[in-house]
């Protein structure tokens, strides 16, 4: 084999092996806040790459799911493991630095009110000692629709406005993984649209996607355009939701 055949052969090897590695994955985990449960046997695997959609009623726990997804919370029994390193052994340090591998839009957008939206949406890059790549911000505000607002406060932004540059900050550090509770939650169908055409690129970057949504049409909309899969919350279980959606 030539020089240049044997360094792709390795760099496939390389590129299939990191593929293939689940990027989260939940064993047997139940959750209480309480002295009862709020999810039981829970069992997940998100591969690289991958799209995935929970779904379930209000209360049912699935911005608890996700928080166990990310190690804001750590299981009650059972094994979360992220980039294969189980939570419960990773230290606050380790944790924080697996986080930076992975992008959160939390449900209620919060921001530095006082801060211009680019300073916020720059933050888990200043944070991280990472302002040197800063270099993309103009680019990363356009392509979620905010180029002309860059110097504008947060309380001066729309619902949906808001909900852009919350994926634009949760996207900042170029992270593998993203999860994003509700992201559409204020927006109207246009927004929501423009908001998953922003996911479904992600995913085709090969960003592994999981979004907790109550939103049905958004669910079908994405399944015409990503090979997503739908997770549903029920009898504190989750579940492959049918083939009806
Ligand atoms: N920190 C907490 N302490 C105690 N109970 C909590 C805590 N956080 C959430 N809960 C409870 O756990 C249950 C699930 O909450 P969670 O936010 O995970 O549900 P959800 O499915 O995301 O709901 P929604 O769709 O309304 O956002 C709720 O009954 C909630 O009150």
């Amino acid at each position: 084999m030539g020089k240049d055949a044997t360094a792709q052969a390795a760099f496939r090897a390389v590129f299939h092996v990191r593929n293939t590695r689940p990027v989260i994955a939940l064993e047997q985990v139940s959750y209480a806040y309480g002295p009862e449960p709020l999810l039981t046997d829970v069992n997940l695997t998100l591969a690289a790459g991958s799209f995935y959609f929970l779904t379930g009623p209000s209360g049912t726990g699935k911005s608890t799911f996700l928080k166990l997804c990310y190690g804001e919370l750590k299981p009650t029994t059972g094994r979360v493991t992220i980039f294969d390193r189980n939570v419960k052994d990773m230290k606050r340090d380790e944790l924080a630095i697996a986080r930076r591998r992975m992008g959160v839009v939390h449900q209620d957008c919060q921001f530095l009110d006082h801060l211009p939206l680019a300073t916020n949406v720059a933050l888990p890059l200043t944070v991280a000692g990472r302002g040197n790549e800063l270099d993309d911000l103009s680019a990363l505000l356009a392509w979620v629709g905010l180029g002309g607002l860059a110097d504008a406060l947060p309380p001066t932004l729309s619902g949906g406005e808001r909900q852009r540059a919350a994926l634009a900050r949760a996207v900042i550090t170029s992270p593998d993984v993203l999860l994003a509770d509700e992201p559409t939650g204020n927006l109207d169908w246009d927004m929501s649209q423009r908001l998953l055409a922003l996911l479904v690129e992600l995913n085709r970057m090969g960003k592994t996607i999981l979004v907790a949504t109550h939103d049905m049409n958004l669910i079908r909309a994405a399944k015409q355009q990503v090979n997503a899969r739908v997770l549903r919350i029920r009898d504190k279980r989750l579940q492959a939701a049918g083939a009806d959606l």
